[in-house]
């Protein structure tokens, strides 16, 4: 990473130098508010840099939350200059973003977005037509009713991450990564990984963490002030941002997938993948050349926008399983009554598994992936409860105070699964979904990446036993259940172990050596 690798001294005067300069252009090129209403009540700001520092770094969520109790559901700020609205009630972010999407559903531009190229990708480009392009394709292939095609690469892949998990149980995070990553790009360019050091992972990987970086707001702010830095040569502190390197960088990953996949095609094969998927004639964009770059980012947008978080949010669910054996009784107890013991689940068995959906729905409230959702930002000016939200605010949704809402959740820091079912054991109507974001922006891949962590929960559990951390005489260690912190936020590393549990039938056992060995 590029500021990882230049002194931290000089990183951060350069970043307190930058955030100073921005906040003074920014006041400077502000028209004056041409509204009488007034905004949405929040804490006074200061001159220039308004609330930027009365915000916690690693946990600006809390700070949101904080300031709910004092200013109501609705918070305004200003941040270096920037308008910002900060939702903390579900009522109200599904009122203003859901309801009113039409206003509620673009995304701010940075320079550094076309400078970079990053507009291939959904997450970051303008609410539009070559947007709406975009959504079409992501429903076409992740839709509720077409993820069916995938469902055996997703049992297929927890198989093997069964196999993985039982030969190398300390490396249990490394395997996750592999299995998300594995069903993620056999899903969209049938591709079959076999572990991290693949190459192909690898430039993906690259690309995404660069990708990362230039799109931090802190980044987008350096480049803004000092475009020079897009020039670093790649050999010095700061190469990592080099323009060219990086078009290079993200070419490779979109290019080389595709070049594979001809292969394969030209081999007589006929693999089913997003990227095979015919493109209805009425889902065009410009001329064929365009519609195929486009459809080359839309795949590329799938695979960076699925795979760390797949990882994470299965990391996030093994410690819930470590810190809470009663949750595994319950799901081996019913996969018992409902499966028996001579095959493994498969998703022909959700419905009659409620449990396990109610574990994936409370592993995504109970630890936010990403508490303040993707910034969603105004595309023209809007009044709500009589507060006058101008044009090109930044609404932050804060799904982490959401998820934290004693009337919705009772005990919300408890990791209790049963919240989401009815008294005869089915499931409640999904309120988790704002874990996803809001209105038109919501998450594309969500029914798929919840069918793959129902699969990878089922195969698992009815398998193996998560437990705590031992000592070399046998004696429990606590679990670390910290968090870290960024745009995502996820279970800092822990140890656990993971055994083979008790009266797997040996039909089960062949099942996986077979798999293992195809
Ligand atoms: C646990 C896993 C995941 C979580 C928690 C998650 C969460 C989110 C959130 C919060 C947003 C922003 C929504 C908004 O702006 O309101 C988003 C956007 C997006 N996600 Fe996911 N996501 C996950 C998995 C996936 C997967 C598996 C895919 C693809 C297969 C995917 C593709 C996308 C795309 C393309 C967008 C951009 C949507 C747009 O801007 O129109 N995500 N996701």
């Amino acid at each position: 990473m590029a500021l990882r690798d230049t002194n931290t001294g000089i990183a951060l005067a350069v970043v307190a130098g930058t955030l100073a300069l921005e906040a003074l252009r920014r006041y400077l090129s502000k028209p004056q508010k041409d509204s009488e209403l007034a905004h949405p009540p929040g804490p006074p700001p200061l001159p220039l840099v308004g609330n930027t520092f009365g915000i916690s770094l690693k946990e600006p969520w809390v700070t949101y939350e904080e300031w709910s109790k004092q200013y109501g559901d609705i918070v305004y700020t200003k941040i270096l200059g920037q308008d910002v609205v900060v939702i903390n009630s579900l009522e109200v972010a599904k009122d203003m973003i859901d309801r009113r999407s039409n206003i509620y559903s673009d995304r701010a531009q940075y320079q550094s977005y076309s400078a970079y190229g990053l507009l291939f990708d959904t997450l970051f480009l303008p609410y539009g037509d070559e947007w709406r392009f975009h959504r079409r394709i992501l429903h076409q292939v992740f839709r509720p009713d077409a993820i069916f095609a995938f469902e055996d690469i997703q049992k297929r892949k927890a198989m093997q991450l069964v196999q993985h998990l039982l030969s190398a149980p300390r490396e249990f995070i490394r395997h996750l990564h592999t299995f998300s990553a594995g069903v993620v790009l056999d899903a969209v360019y049938s591709y079959d990984v076999k572990n991290l050091e693949d190459p192909f992972v690898k430039h993906i990987k690259e690309a995404g963490d660069r990708v990362t970086l230039v799109c931090s707001p802190q980044t987008s702010l350096l480049l803004g002030l000092f475009p020079f830095v897009k020039y670093i040569p790649t050999w010095l502190p700061g190469g990592s941002l080099n323009v060219k390197d990086f078009h290079k960088c993200i070419k490779r990953a979109q290019d080389a997938p595709f070049v594979n996949l001809q292969r394969k095609l030209d081999a007589g094969e006929t693999p089913t993948c997003m990227a095979t998927m015919p493109i209805p004639s009425t889902t065009t964009y410009g001329d064929n050349e365009k519609t195929a770059e486009i459809f080359r980012g839309v795949c590329a947008t799938a695979f960076f926008g699925g795979t760390d978080t797949t990882a994470m949010t299965l990391t996030n669910l093994t410690l819930a399983l470590v810190l809470n054996p009663q949750v595994q009784e319950r799901v081996m107890r019913d996969i018992e009554a409902v499966v028996g013991s001579d095959r493994l689940p498969d998703l022909s068995d959700r419905s009659a598994l409620p449990y396990i959906d109610a574990i994936v729905r409370e592993v995504h409230r109970w630890r936010p992936l990403v508490p303040l959702g993707f910034p969603h930002y105004t595309s023209s000016d809007d009044v709500y409860n009589g507060y006058f939200i101008p044009k090109g605010t930044t609404i932050l949704a804060n799904s982490w105070a959401m998820s934290r809402n004693p009337s919705r959740y009772p005990n919300p820091s408890v990791f209790d699964p049963s919240r989401h079912l009815a008294a005869d054991g089915s499931l409640l109507p999904d309120e988790t979904n704002f874990l996803f974001g809001f209105g038109r922006r919501i998450c594309p891949g969500r029914h798929f990446v919840n069918a793959t962590l129902w699969i990878a929960v089922a195969t698992m559990l009815a398998v193996l036993r998560f437990g705590p951390p031992c000592d070399e005489h046998g004696n429990e260690k606590p679990v670390e259940q910290g968090n870290t912190f960024g745009v995502a936020s996820q279970a800092k590393p822990f140890e656990c172990t993971i055994q083979l549990r008790g009266g797997v039938d040996k039909k089960v056992i062949e099942l996986l050596r077979a798999e293992q060995n195809s």
